[in-house]
């Protein structure tokens, strides 16, 4: 894995967050996005070399709506930047990691994605994340 590709943070209200991220940052979102496959919408904002990835719910069966009546709002997942996501898949499986899909899907930011269930990792809910060229 390469580095640190961005940090999910689930929300209530996406522009109540926004501006609060924003100002957090003291930079603003370069890209909204809805990724309908996983019922969010999201916004990104850089916080120098790094992305976070704020997330709402547009379904009551999205995983950020039941991460959020489970927990509440806060970071839902860890995205780490691969350079060939099928060859990392595979060879997470072969560790004993549980992936939540079987084939890459289509993430947000023009990536394909896969995440891995946070029982295998901790606690924390991992994506897999390759640019698609
Ligand atoms: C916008 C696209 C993309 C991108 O390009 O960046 C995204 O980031 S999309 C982000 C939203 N999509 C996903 O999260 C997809 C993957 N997630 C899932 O498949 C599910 O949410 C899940 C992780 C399998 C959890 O679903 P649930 O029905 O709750 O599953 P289980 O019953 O098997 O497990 C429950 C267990 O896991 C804990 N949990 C749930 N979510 C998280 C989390 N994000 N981080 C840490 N732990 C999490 C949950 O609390 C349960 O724990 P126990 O109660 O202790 O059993
Ligand atoms: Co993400």
């Amino acid at each position: 894995m390469n580095k640190i590709e961005h940090i999910g943070i689930a929300v209530n209200d996406l522009k109540k967050a926004v501006i609060t991220y924003e100002k957090l940052l003291n930079s603003p979102v370069y890209k909204t996005e809805e990724v309908a496959s996983e019922n969010v919408i999201t916004a990104f904002l850089q916080c120098g070399p790094n992305k976070i990835e704020l997330l709402e719910a547009t379904a009551i069966d999205s995983p950020i709506a039941q991460f959020i009546a489970k927990k509440g709002e806060g970071i839902h997942h860890i995205a780490f930047e691969v350079d060939d996501i099928v060859a990392e898949m595979a060879r997470l499986k072969k560790e004993g990691f549980v992936l939540l899909n079987d084939i890459p899907k289509h993430g947000a930011d023009n990536k394909w994605v896969c995440f891995v269930h946070p029982k295998s990792s901790n606690g924390v809910l991992v994506e897999l994340c390759q640019e698609i060229k």
